[in-house]
């Protein structure tokens, strides 16, 4: 069993945008695919359930059969950093708690499991808990999503840095162009040069989900 981590740059960079793409790519490659978002903040009700549309999104695509809430156990309503969305209901949040939603996933059968982390690497939970230690434990190979804009370059080698340090494998990053930057090429360029992982892919502005699954270098990911 292969499990991937999506991180990012920051929130908004493109985790959701790049997964929905890379579940398509593996599914199309005949994998088993299961999709784990394990903490949300941004949710709708349907009924008497909280709803995140990334989790939904990210369903849509799997070919293993998961509910909503196995692929997304724990949903905040409100649109804020999770850890204080879950002060604000008493809750606590725990690397434990994402690594038991995380061996309910596995037990879907998935030779893949793709999980998209919240906001960017370092996460806090609160009580000095951060997001990294799930991915720390659970092994990941973890991917970099990097929105283009100025100021990435370095969002973009700090990650790198706290993946490594974290003893993780980054093993491919993705250049997310959704607005209009001044010198990309020379960004990726230079991206290119001091990262020491592959170009997974680089997506364009209103890039659909079929055609950014088309070009992720799947053979570029250890095999
Ligand atoms: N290359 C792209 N082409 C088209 N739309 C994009 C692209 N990248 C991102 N988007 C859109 O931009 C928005 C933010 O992207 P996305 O939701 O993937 O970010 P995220 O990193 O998952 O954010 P979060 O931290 O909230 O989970 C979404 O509406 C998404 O559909
Ligand atoms: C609401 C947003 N879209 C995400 N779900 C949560 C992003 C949390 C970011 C926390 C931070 O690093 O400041
Ligand atoms: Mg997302």
């Amino acid at each position: 069993m292969k499990n991937y981590f999506i991180t990012a740059t920051d929130t908004d960079a493109g985790k959701t945008h790049f997964a929905r793409a890379f579940i398509r790519a593996l599914v199309l490659s005949n994998q088993k695919v299961a999709a784990y978002k394990p903490i949300s903040a941004g949710c709708y009700w349907q009924g008497k359930q909280l709803i995140n549309e990334d989790a939904r999104l990210l369903l849509a695509e799997v070919n293993c059969d998961q509910t909503i809430n196995q692929v997304n156990p724990i949903a905040f309503e409100a649109p804020i950093a999770p850890h204080i969305a879950a002060q604000n209901k008493h809750i606590k949040l725990s690397v434990a708690d994402c690594v038991i939603g995380y061996q309910l996933v596995e037990q879907s059968g998935a030779d893949i499991i793709v999980t998209e982390g919240a906001g960017g690497w370092r996460l806090p939970l609160g009580n000095n808990q951060f997001l990294s230690s799930f991915a720390i434990k659970t092994n990941q190979d973890v991917i970099l999503v990097i929105n283009m804009k100025l100021g990435c370059l370095n969002h973009a080698l700090l990650t790198y840095e706290a993946i490594k340090n974290d003893q993780l494998n980054c093993v491919g990053w993705v250049a997310n162009c959704q607005q209009p930057m001044s010198y990309l090429t020379d960004n990726i360029n230079e991206l290119m040069a001091l990262l020491p992982a592959p170009l997974l892919a680089t997506f364009v502005e209103n890039e659909s989900i079929e055609s950014a699954a088309k070009k992720i270098n799947l053979s570029l990911l250890p095999q």
